[in-house]
């Protein structure tokens, strides 16, 4: 971890930052964001798991300075006709939806009115797989989109910094928890997901987006 000192986040079931918060955000400079603890129940949690047993994980390939890197996790992309993804320098085309992610796209959109046309899942094996600092703001993404974050499986922390101030929060994820990621955090805030090198069980994240459709192929 960074010497940053990091933003202490009430753990309370659900942290709101628009809206009602707009004050709130003036003064403490937080992200627009909406951390809902556990929006998926047991059963829900357990179905979604299962299911993903069968999702066809792959681990892509991505240049750094010229060699190759074999990302440190696996991941699939579902999504609309038209909704392929451009990620790291390769196109990865959009599978259709697996019946229980369908479902949890479905209630994001009844819950939050959130809509998404794909959704990029990743599976960290344990605590080595992680995520390293970036913002989800390709340009295929529809702009004023939000994202939204579900987690199964092992709770894993999750930090937030602030472009500009270079603040930090930490957050932790935990199995069935939610967390938008509103309109326009991308562009002001980065994520990542840190090593935890004692950690042995998977965890599994969805990053629901809302892309412009056909935007490759324009
Ligand atoms: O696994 C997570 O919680 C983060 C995933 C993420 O940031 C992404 O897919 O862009
Ligand atoms: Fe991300």
């Amino acid at each position: 971890m960074e010497s940053t000192a990091m933003a202490k986040i009430p753990q309370q079931s659900e942290l709101l930052f628009d809206g009602a918060g707009e004050r709130q955000r003036e003064t403490f400079n937080a992200p627009p964001m909406l951390l809902v603890r556990g929006y998926l129940s047991q059963a829900q949690q357990q179905i979604l798991w299962q299911e993903a047993l069968m999702y066809p994980l792959q681990k892509p390939v991505v240049e750094v300075f010229g060699k190759p890197h074999p990302i440190p996790r696996t991941q699939v992309w579902f999504g609309d006709l038209g909704c392929d993804y451009l990620y790291s320098g390769m196109m990865v085309r959009a599978l259709a939806w697996p019946k229980y992610c369908q479902r949890l796209r479905l209630m994001l959109q009844r819950d939050f009115q959130f809509q998404s046309n794909g959704v990029l899942v990743n599976r960290y094996a344990d605590g080595r797989d992680c995520m390293g600092w970036h913002s989800d703001d390709e340009p295929e993404l529809q702009p004023g989109s939000d994202i939204a974050s579900v987690t199964i499986g092992a709770a894993r922390d999750f930090d937030i910094r602030s472009r500009q101030t270079h603040e930090k929060i930490r957050l932790q994820l935990e199995s069935g928890d939610l967390l938008l990621m509103r309109w326009p955090m991308q562009q002001q805030w980065q994520h990542a997901l840190p090593k935890r090198l004692k950690l042995q069980e998977p965890r599994i994240n969805f990053t629901f987006r809302q892309l412009i459709p056909y935007f490759h192929s324009q």
